[in-house]
């Protein structure tokens, strides 16, 4: 099993192995030190249109579960926050711990959180995911943390759908789902350029990540434990602990949407 993942032979210590870039200048999740963040007044509300009408399925692709949108034309967008111009969505996928006490992949003030969600947008600049995945404005990725308190009951059609998503390869049907549901009350944010946090680790992605946590509970975490990496006819092996740890800041400036 040669490919990446979060194992002690295949995880993040040994991805730069393959991806020297995981080395790079602009490395993504960080620690977002709170009092080092600038607030910048022309930093505007973020705007996220979403259709639910975009929703396709739900696939475990034995990095994590994701979501995927159909992208073919503005109907789920992401414009305003720190980006000029129009991003679409592409997909929503989580990463979290084997425990409650660790699992995001940003961190503030060196706080973990139990879980990080990650909607993925391109920008409409180029013609399709594929070849925005490597323009340094390429990707938006709009980052929520969970933190652990009551059952979240917009999370119960996702948890339902794990039944059917198991192992690795493995995709079903998810429609008429609106991510909308998923974000916290308030959008105030922290912003700076970064990467995505899985290989290829292209440096291509403006961070937009929400300051305000939704809410999981310990039992809902328990089902995401339950996904695995492993497809059906391998040894199976729990999807937990799929995070990257933060990335050196190096030359770069954290801004905050807020006072
Ligand atoms: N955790 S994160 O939000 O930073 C993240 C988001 C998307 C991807 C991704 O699409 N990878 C596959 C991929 C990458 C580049 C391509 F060109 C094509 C597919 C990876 C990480
Ligand atoms: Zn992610």
């Amino acid at each position: 099993s040669h490919g990446w993942g979060y194992a002690d032979h295949n995880g993040p210590q040994k991805w730069c192995e393959t991806f020297p870039i995981a080395n790079g200048p602009r490395q993504s999740p960080i620690d977002i030190q709170t009092t080092g963040a600038s607030y910048d007044a022309k930093l505007k509300p973020l705007k996220l249109t979403y259709d639910p009408a975009t929703s396709l399925d739900i696939l475990n692709n034995g990095h994590s579960f994701q979501v995927t949108f159909a992208d073919d034309d503005d109907s789920s967008i992401l414009t305003e926050g720190p980006i000029s111009g129009t991003y679409r969505l592409k997909q929503f996928h989580f990463h979290w711990g084997a425990s409650d006490d660790k699992g995001s992949e940003h961190t503030v003030d060196e706080k973990c959180y139990p879980a990080e969600l990650h909607l993925v947008h391109w920008n409409t600049k180029y013609p399709s995911f594929g070849d925005a995945a490597d323009k340094p404005d390429g990707l938006a990725v709009v980052g929520v943390f969970l933190q652990i308190g009551e059952d979240n009951p917009k999370l119960q059609k996702i948890l339902d759908a794990m039944d059917a998503i198991k192992s690795k390869g493995k995709q079903t049907s998810f429609t008429n789902f609106d991510p909308t549901c998923l974000l916290p009350k308030s959008l105030e944010y922290w912003s700076y350029p970064g990467s995505l946090t899985t290989p290829p680790l292209h440096e291509s992605v403006t961070w937009i990540v929400c300051k305000q946590p939704i809410s999981v509970s310990s039992a809902q975490m328990k089902r995401f434990r339950s996904l695995l990496f492993t497809e059906e006819k391998e040894a199976a092996c729990c999807m937990v602990n799929n995070y990257r740890p933060p990335q050196p800041l190096k030359d770069r400036k954290v801004c905050a949407s807020f006072k």
